[in-house]
């Protein structure tokens, strides 16, 4: 399995919004800042895209959505994941998928899956994180960091304290979500985190490129 990559764009599919352009934008990005690094067909391996719909959403969009994804991200070596929806992700043939306390169990999405899919779970305190590990997750969503505008009903903010708890805790890279903008990475990393995982950093910055690339950097892509 190939290393994972340090940022997680998730996409934006509420109502006016358009994941399509912003997605394109972020894998170019992606792709132009590491190939001097890389070979082509690696690229774009700092990013992860993740196919997020709004529950919404019907499978058919979902499965419309996250092939045309996989197209955009594959011959750049971007990885892309579908979040909840784990039969859309083996259907579009995606890397894997996201789940959390609401989706399947970490155990079943691995029998799902399979066992080199890339898996990710959320998580926000070590105790949940370390189950979820011991159950089949390969990397934790962990948050939310700061609050959010982007995603209702979520718990209080746990902060750099709650991310540094959860690295601590596990051997998987850890993946600090919510409200994460590229002026928190440094402290982040600091704290143990592997990378992040952004909606509106990206997908409401005005060049959605130039932000990935400056995240990207920030994380050392
Ligand atoms: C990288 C990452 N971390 C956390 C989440 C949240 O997943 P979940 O708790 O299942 O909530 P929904 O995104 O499904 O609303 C995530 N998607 N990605
Ligand atoms: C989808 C999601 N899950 C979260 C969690 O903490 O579980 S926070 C979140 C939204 C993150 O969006 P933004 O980068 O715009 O804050
Ligand atoms: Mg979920």
């Amino acid at each position: 399995m190939p290393s994972l990559g340090r940022l997680h764009l998730v996409t934006d599919t509420r109502p006016g919004r358009d994941p399509l352009t912003v997605v394109r934008a972020a894998v170019h990005a992606a792709a132009s800042v590491t190939r001097a690094a890389r070979p082509v067909a690696s690229a774009g391996a700092g990013l992860v895209v993740q196919v997020r719909v709004e529950d919404s959403a019907s499978d058919r969009e979902a499965y419309d959505l996250a092939g045309r994804i996989v197209d955009i991200c594959a011959p750049a070596g971007v990885t892309c994941l579908v979040n909840d929806r784990l039969h859309v992700a083996l259907a579009v043939g995606a890397a894997g998928g996201h789940v959390g306390a609401l989706d399947l169990p970490v155990a079943a999405a691995r029998r799902v899956l399979g066992p080199a899919a890339v898996l990710g779970a959320t998580a926000r305190e070590p105790v949940t994180a370390a189950a979820a590990v011991t159950a089949g997750a390969g990397y934790l969503g962990v948050g939310p960091y700061r609050s959010t505008t982007t995603k209702d009903g979520l718990p209080d903010p746990i902060g750099l304290a709650g991310v540094r708890a959860v690295a601590g805790a596990v051997a998987v890279p850890v993946i600090a979500i919510g409200g994460v903008t590229v002026a928190d990475v440094p402290e982040l990393r600091a704290a143990g985190a592997y990378g992040v995982a952004v909606v509106g950093a990206v997908s409401g910055a005005a060049d959605p490129a130039r932000a990935t690339a400056e995240l990207l950097a920030a994380l050392g892509c």
